[in-house]
């Protein structure tokens, strides 16, 4: 039988009696809950002060703990939750949990010295999912309106830590961000996957919009479906993902480029979904501060490198990896501004600076190199999960 089938009038002479009194299931039930509720707050007690005893002994430290954290979790979700088995309804969806335990995480961290985080916001652009997936939703989150206010605010130590975006797997290199390592003196403490999913979100039918709006990267990852759809729409470039959303609330026939939780904060509609031109688009952040992150045994180090303008000096560079058997994980090529035909590299390379192969490649790089800046040691992420 349907669910529709149960409506007609054979289906209410079929059900028992309404009896309110004789329900124990009913009124046994928010007691148990209330039990189990009560078990989780004092389980809460229990971590949190277990974290707080520890935050006195280095209050400085935020990043490392929140990383240690993170995996201690990974491997907590793996031994607990094994696999997703789907037929299985009371199965414990392992994201949600992850997340949960997360939030816990962030929550019984919170009260030390400055823990601000700096992301380009507002609230639920991606770089605040990235923040959270990594400081979990109850951090101190510090939005502002730049990737460049972002270094700024990390720089001055307006806030202990920011996340912004390094790259991504459709359109490459996120300009600005690399733009600030070369003026900047912060470090790479952690990273972050982050699998984007864009919609086309307005409050007007997909044929009366006249204009769309994103951040130029959200917008590159959609070009495809932009001029295959919109051919004729205008393409507003603005700061962020969720600033385009706003946008988009305030102006019929105007849309954004961005994330549904967005969507969902400002009203609008989800015309299309899933509008990235790659079914495959992660973006990779990293996590910035000024601690030092000790090795895991599942590092990367990334440096930027200046090497002489002479035939055979970036090769000469390279050969000092290949020597030391050490894999390049990501190498990117940055103009020098003001010098023609000059760039600096951002390179990485698996391992922990303080692993003999990356110390050795480091002293023999810094022998070449023009400039050399250790970005950072860090534990390599997790890829991608949604
Ligand atoms: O605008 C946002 O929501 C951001 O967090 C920035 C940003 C980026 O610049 O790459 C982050 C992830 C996506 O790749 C698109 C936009």
């Amino acid at each position: 039988m349907t669910a529709l089938q149960g409506k007609g009038p054979t289906a209410v002479t079929d059900a028992p009696p309404p009896n309110p009194s004789a329900s124990p299931d009913r009124s046994a039930k928010p007691d148990k809950l209330a039990s189990l509720d009560r078990q989780l707050i004092e389980l809460l007690r229990q971590r949190r002060t277990v974290v707080q005893a520890d935050l006195q002994k280095s209050p400085a430290e935020l990043i490392g703990r929140m990383s240690r954290a993170n995996e201690a979790i990974d491997q907590v979700l793996a031994e607990m939750l094994p696999a997703t088995d789907s037929a299985d309804a009371d199965a414990l969806d392992r994201a949600g949990v992850r997340d949960w335990l997360r939030h816990a995480a962030s929550f019984c961290l919170r009260g030390g010295e400055n823990q601000r985080v700096a992301f380009l916001g507002p609230k639920y652009s991606y770089s605040y999912m990235a923040t959270t997936r990594f400081f979990g939703a109850a951090a101190a989150l510090a939005p502002v309106q730049s990737i460049e206010a972002v270094f700024e605010s990390v720089v001055a130590g307006d806030c202990r830590s920011g996340v912004v975006p390094i790259e991504n797997s459709t359109d490459g290199r996120i300009v600005d961000t690399l733009g600030m390592f070369v003026v900047h003196r912060v470090h790479i403490c952690g990273e972050v996957f982050l699998p984007i999913h864009h919609n086309l979100l307005s409050r007007s039918p997909r044929e009366a919009i006249k204009q769309v709006c994103s951040k130029p990267q959200a917008l590159s990852q959609c070009r495809h479906w932009l001029a295959r759809h919109l051919p004729t729409a205008q393409i507003v470039e603005v700061a962020s993902t969720t600033e385009a959303a706003r946008i988009a609330s305030e102006q019929p026939g105007v849309a954004a480029v961005a994330g549904r939780e967005a969507g969902r904060q400002y009203g609008l509609d989800v015309v299309d979904a899933n509008i990235e031109d790659s079914p495959y688009n992660v973006t990779r952040f990293a996590v910035l501060g000024n601690e030092t992150i000790d090795a895991t045994g599942r590092d990367k180090t990334t440096m930027l490198l200046q090497v002489a303008h002479k035939p055979g000096a970036l090769a000469d560079a390279m050969a000092i990896f290949k020597n030391n058997r050490l894999n390049l994980t990501w190498i990117e090529s940055f103009p020098i501004v003001g010098e023609n035909a000059e760039y600096f590299f951002f390179i990485e390379c698996e391992g922990h600076r303080s692993d003999p192969p990356v110390a050795a490649a480091i002293d023999s790089l810094k022998k070449q190199a023009m400039r050399l800046d250790i970005l950072g040691s860090y534990p390599a992420a997790q890829p991608a999960s949604e």
